[in-house]
């Protein structure tokens, strides 16, 4: 089989944070000639690299949700497909894709059972105690204090999923065995979908011990779980965050837990 030469293979551009671990380069580099800036020797900027590579790039590569910007975009006039290597793609100006017709793709359900796993591991913790338990424990507070309060029961809790998408189904399949209670809101009612589902998160708060967001980040999207919201959920009311930081008003996210207005937080986001 005849071998190509580096230079005739496809060109990509490379987007990534300087302290990620880019597994499947390796791979990636049998296929395709990576323009990556952080392997650029002397060191060059972003900017000054994309620049200098704009002519020639169609593709970029976007490893983890490091922002693609109108200004990035701006560098690259000839841009027509930016991969993105996460399931979210809220750090990339999707506007401005959508004005240049360049097309985006994310990386689909690859993530969802793994998400949904870690959603439930997240909200066991919380209500089982056991991050704060071995904390208790290590900071030698068992010695001092006397025993650490219960925690309580997953089963029969009623969970109320913000955004029932791949991720969010997921997480339904597996606390349904648990005997938990299953509700969603999502902009529209779910035809094929068995659970009640609210028109506003305001209500699914009302009527469920736990909410769980694993909705998309946009702008309709952002502090979806106020003040108001988590209010409603209730003093004995606990939040799991696997979608985005910003999903949540965390500032008062924090106040509501400091208070003692809230009972816990499970988050995988900042
Ligand atoms: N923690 C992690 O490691 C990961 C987090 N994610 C995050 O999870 C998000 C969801 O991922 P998937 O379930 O795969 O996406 P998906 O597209 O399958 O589901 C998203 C759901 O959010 C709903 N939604 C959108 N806007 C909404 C709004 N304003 N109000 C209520 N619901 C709304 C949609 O109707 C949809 O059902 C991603 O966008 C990403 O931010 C994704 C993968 C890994
Ligand atoms: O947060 C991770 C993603 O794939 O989105």
């Amino acid at each position: 089989m005849a071998t190509v030469k580096q230079e005739e293979l496809p060109l990509v551009l490379v987007r990534r944070p300087p302290n990620f671990h880019f597994p499947f380069k390796d791979r990636l580099q049998t296929h395709f000639r990576l323009l990556d800036p952080l392997d650029s020797d002397p060191p060059e900027s972003t900017h000054s690299f994309f620049s200098r590579h704009a002519a020639s790039v169609h593709v970029l590569l976007c490893v983890n949700p490091t922002p693609v910007t109108r200004g990035l975009l701006s560098l690259l006039p000839f841009l027509q497909l930016i991969v993105g290597s996460s399931t979210g793609v809220d750090h990339i100006d999707l506007q401005e894709c959508r004005r240049r017709s360049i097309a985006v793709t994310n990386a689909g359900k690859a993530f969802s059972p793994d998400v949904a796993d870690l959603a439930v591991g997240l909200l066991i913790d919380v209500l089982r105690r056991v991050s704060a338990g071995c904390q208790y424990v290590r900071a030698g507070l068992w010695a001092q204090n006397g025993e650490f309060p219960l925690g309580f029961k997953l089963g029969g809790k009623r969970v109320g999923i913000v955004g029932l998408g791949s991720i969010g189904a997921e997480i339904a399949k597996r606390l349904e065995p648990f005997g938990c209670s299953i509700s969603y809101n999502s902009r529209r009612k779910k035809p094929s979908v068995p659970f009640p589902w609210f028109k506003n998160v305001y209500d699914l708060a009302v009527n469920n011990d736990v909410l769980i967001v694993c909705c998309t980040l946009t702008e309709e999207s952002r502090h979806i779980i106020s003040k108001d919201v988590m209010t409603a959920l209730g003093k004995e009311g606990v939040i799991i965050n696997v979608g985005r930081g910003a999903l949540i008003d965390e500032k008062e996210l924090v106040q509501l837990l400091v208070r003692g207005e809230l009972r816990g937080a499970g988050l995988d986001v900042f």
